[in-house]
């Protein structure tokens, strides 16, 4: 399938602070955003989980149902500003009363276009570093998530799944000119992999890569890198911040992605009569 093009346009990223107060985090969202707008931008996002604390024992204190409370904020400022916004990601609590890590997806005419659940939850173990198990009180979701702007198709991931290439492969293959990720990396998986991992996934599949993390609050229980970043398809970084409060901008090109892929052709390359099944032989998750 070809990506589907259609014009330039202007990604905001907002490194928002976070707090534990939902009220001031939501207010302070809707400023930033507003800021993004009057400064051009026509697709904003803000980080994963922009209106609480990130932390296994805060999500179900802070989940809400969609609709509510907060998409109902996000909808609001999606009109109000006219922007495509990316609801970074709120904890969810489904009918069933079961938790995801969820993003919210709203168009400039408010109306919801995208929901997606994290479908890898972040569960690591690095011994004396870090232990995180998002599977202790979340579940995951299902599926790969993208969205049509007039700008051209976008594709969601949350965080950890930005380390599944799978992810964004389908999504690039799908006629996504980018994959947007709210994010919260560490301090230990911070420096090591966020831009790398972000550059991987711009070069393989030759689109825009944006990431969008909250601002460090160095008294939290788990502490933000920061560094909210965008990578062209090329794989080059074209924007980026320290660790404050900031908006990260970035204009992106569909004809950078179409010179980039005419240049070094790799989207025409490839082999599927020899990688034809990348599944085979996994087994199934119990
Ligand atoms: N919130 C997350 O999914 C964190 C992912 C992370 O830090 C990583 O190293 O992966």
């Amino acid at each position: 399938m070809q990506a589907s093009l259609f014009r330039p346009f202007r990604l905001a990223l907002v490194q928002l602070a976070v707090g534990p107060h939902k009220a001031a985090n939501l207010a302070r969202a809707r400023e930033r955003v507003q800021e993004a707008a009057r400064h051009g931008a026509q697709v904003v996002c803000l980080p994963e989980c922009f209106n609480c604390p990130y932390g296994t024992q805060h999500f179900g204190e802070y989940a809400e149902t969609i609709p509510g409370e907060t998409s109902g904020v996000l909808s609001e400022l999606a009109k109000e500003t006219g922007v495509y916004l990316i609801g970074g990601s709120i904890p969810e609590r489904d009918s069933a009363g079961r938790l995801f890590n969820t993003s919210i997806v709203h168009g400039p005419d408010g109306g919801q276009l995208a929901v997606h659940r994290k479908v890898h939850l972040f569960d690591i173990d690095v011994p004396g570093k870090i232990r995180f198990q998002e599977s202790e009180v979340l579940s995951a979701g299902n599926s790969v998530t993208m969205f049509d702007t007039e700008y051209g198709r976008i594709g969601l991931g949350i965080c950890y799944d930005i380390r599944f290439p799978e992810l964004a492969m389908i999504a690039a293959r799908k006629g996504c000119m980018a994959m947007l990720y709210p994010g919260a990396f560490n301090m230990i998986t911070g420096p090591l992999h966020w831009e790398l991992l972000q550059r991987a996934r711009a070069v393989d599949n030759q689109i825009y890569v944006g990431a969008c993390s909250p601002a460090r609050d160095a008294s939290a229980d788990y502490i933000a890198w920061g560094h909210s970043t965008v990578v062209d398809p090329s794989g080059g970084v074209i924007a980026t911040t320290e660790h404050e409060e900031a908006i990260v901008y970035a204009d992106l090109d569909p004809e950078m992605m179409q010179i980039t892929r005419a240049s070094i052709p790799v989207t025409q390359q490839r082999r599927f009569d020899v990688y034809a099944d990348v599944a085979a032989g996994h087994k199934k998750r119990e």
